[in-house]
């Protein structure tokens, strides 16, 4: 969050005292009122902590006061409740609870925990116990607080980010805050693009107070593919095209035991963009029943013909000749599933053309020695530190799929299409065959993985439209996720 203060230290430079700290609060309050529907009369209680997340919540919450809601702050630090927001609040007619805990007594006067009863019977609860300025998890009384706002049957809307998650990182090390809505100021931190934190910040508002120009002066740390960014990337072929022009993907993929991962990363690459999909493998009659415009070859991949790209990995056993031929080859490769089992990471790292690595959060963990409990709790570091040990660009699967380059520098993006409904047998492979084909067409590795997620996950969503899918499906809604890109 370096970059998001730096830049408000800068604009704040630029503006009247205060000024950003209003321009939040009324973006939150005119989000709350949308949220309540009707905000005369509504309960409003305001979770209020020691720093400006608070006094954001307490100005909006001034707001909503004037607008007819009855408005209580409950303090988890009355001594050090942001003084203006506070004044605000109470001029337009709102009150304040000491929320600090029922040892301490109430102001409030209502009983020993006058707090939770706030909490209870309030129709909005505004979390504003700690934003980016927060370390660690809540503390035992802000967790009491956020739980009794999750049993209630109030509607949570967290200021900036849920409090007690990680805006960085998207970890959640300790409780935390369950919001149905978060709006963030200025820029969108990390970890709400990111599961677990994603998880906890429900629909996410972005309200802008102006940080824009400012934030320009930094890389951002993670970035998330839109419609037209994909759009740009995706390989449509022009008038003089042919299929050798537009790429031939090689899969290396399937067993005698596992044939049908090579069915489905063929179906994945034959919907990617190339000209013509490679197969090559002991599946190869099961590849021809389902597709016969596939080219197989019963050799080793070094001989079985010129490829622009390399797609190897799933289904393969213990298949260690075959991979060592692709790892060894000079154009880009992408390595899945068994394949991340059986390279050398030496190999892979002397490699001169690009290389994708696309683990699941299992295989990420056993690539890195640690558990896969680990990976999930801290995705964007996992993934970093992954492209840094292989030298390689690295897709990481999972409810939040996240793509790092090979140099650890630059943003890695984040996906933001998907579903759970692809957590299912052999849909990663679908995505190898996609991706090794968006390489072939001549994506970079980090254009192709981030490509090949987006239309993979807006490919499941299109397909599975609220009931069960199977990855066949997947891979057959391609092309409708591919129009609907195309189509912005
Ligand atoms: N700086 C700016 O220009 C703006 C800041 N804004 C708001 O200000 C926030 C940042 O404010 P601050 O820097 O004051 O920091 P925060 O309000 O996020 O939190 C810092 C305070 O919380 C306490 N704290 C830290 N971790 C805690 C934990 N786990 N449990 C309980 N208390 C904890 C600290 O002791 C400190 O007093 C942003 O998230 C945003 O909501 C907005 O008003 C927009 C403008
Ligand atoms: N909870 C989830 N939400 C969204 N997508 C998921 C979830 N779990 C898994 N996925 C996606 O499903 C696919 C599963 O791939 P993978 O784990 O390789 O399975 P398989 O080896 O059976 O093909 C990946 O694209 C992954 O990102
Ligand atoms: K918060």
């Amino acid at each position: 969050m370096e970059d998001v203060r730096a830049a408000e230290r800068a604009l704040m430079a630029r503006v009247p005292d205060g000024a950003l700290m209003q321009r939040a609060a009324a973006g939150l309050a005119a989000a709350c009122g949308q949220v309540l529907g009707k905000v005369y009369g509504a309960r409003v209680a305001l979770l209020v902590g020691s720093g400006d997340n608070g006094g954001d919540a307490l100005y909006a919450g001034a707001r909503l006061a004037r607008r007819g809601a009855g408005v209580t702050a409950v303090l988890l630090a009355p001594e050090r409740a942001h003084a203006g927001g506070l004044a605000a609040l109470r001029a337009a007619g709102g009150r304040a609870v000491d929320g600090s805990g029922p040892a301490e007594g109430v102001g409030g006067g209502a009983g020993a925990d006058a707090a939770l009863g706030v909490v209870a019977r309030a129709d909005l609860v505004v979390d504003g116990v700690v934003g980016i300025g927060g370390k660690g998890g809540l503390r035992p009384r802000a967790a009491e607080l956020a739980r009794a706002a999750e049993e209630s049957r109030a509607v949570v809307v967290a200021v900036d980010l849920p409090s007690g998650v990680d805006a960085d990182t998207g970890e959640v090390r300790g409780a935390a805050v369950r919001a149905d809505v978060t709006v963030t100021f200025g820029a969108c931190k990390p970890g709400l693009l990111v599961d677990p934190a994603r998880e906890y910040a429900g629909a996410l508002r972005f309200v802008d107070i102006g940080l824009g120009p400012e934030l320009a002066a930094y890389d951002p740390v993670v970035e998330a593919f839109q419609y037209a960014d994909v759009d740009r990337l995706l390989p449509v072929p022009g008038a003089e095209s042919d299929k050798y022009r537009r790429g031939v993907v090689g899969v290396v993929a399937g067993s005698a035991r596992y044939p049908g991962a090579a069915v489905l990363a063929v179906a994945g690459a034959l919907r990617g963009g190339a000209g013509a999909v490679r197969y090559v493998g002991p599946a190869a009659d099961a590849v021809l029943a389902r597709f016969p415009e596939t080219l197989v070859s019963a050799g080793p991949p070094a001989r079985a013909g010129r490829v622009q790209a390399w797609a190897a990995g799933p289904g393969l056993g213990d298949d260690g000749d075959r991979l060592r031929d692709v790892v060894a080859a000079d154009v880009p490769v992408l390595i899945d599933a068994d394949g991340l089992r059986l390279a050398d990471a030496a190999a892979v790292r002397k490699r001169v053309a690009p290389t994708l690595l696309t683990p699941h959060a299992g295989e990420a963990a056993a690539l890195l020695g640690t558990s896969r409990e680990e990976v999930e709790s801290g995705r964007l570091e996992a993934v970093r530190e992954l492209a840094g040990r292989y030298a390689a660009t690295v897709l990481l699967k999972g409810s939040t799929t996240v793509v790092a380059g090979p140099d650890g520098t630059g943003a890695v993006r984040v996906n933001p299409t998907g579903t759970p409904w692809l957590a299912t047998a052999g849909s990663g492979d679908v995505l190898s065959g996609l991706a090794g084909a968006l390489l072939a067409a001549g994506l970079g590795a980090r254009d192709a993985g981030a490509t090949g997620a987006f239309l993979h996950g807006l490919a499941a969503r299109l397909a599975a439209d609220g009931a069960p899918v199977a990855a066949q499906d997947v891979a057959d809604a391609l092309p409708a996720a591919w129009r609907d890109v195309r189509r912005g």
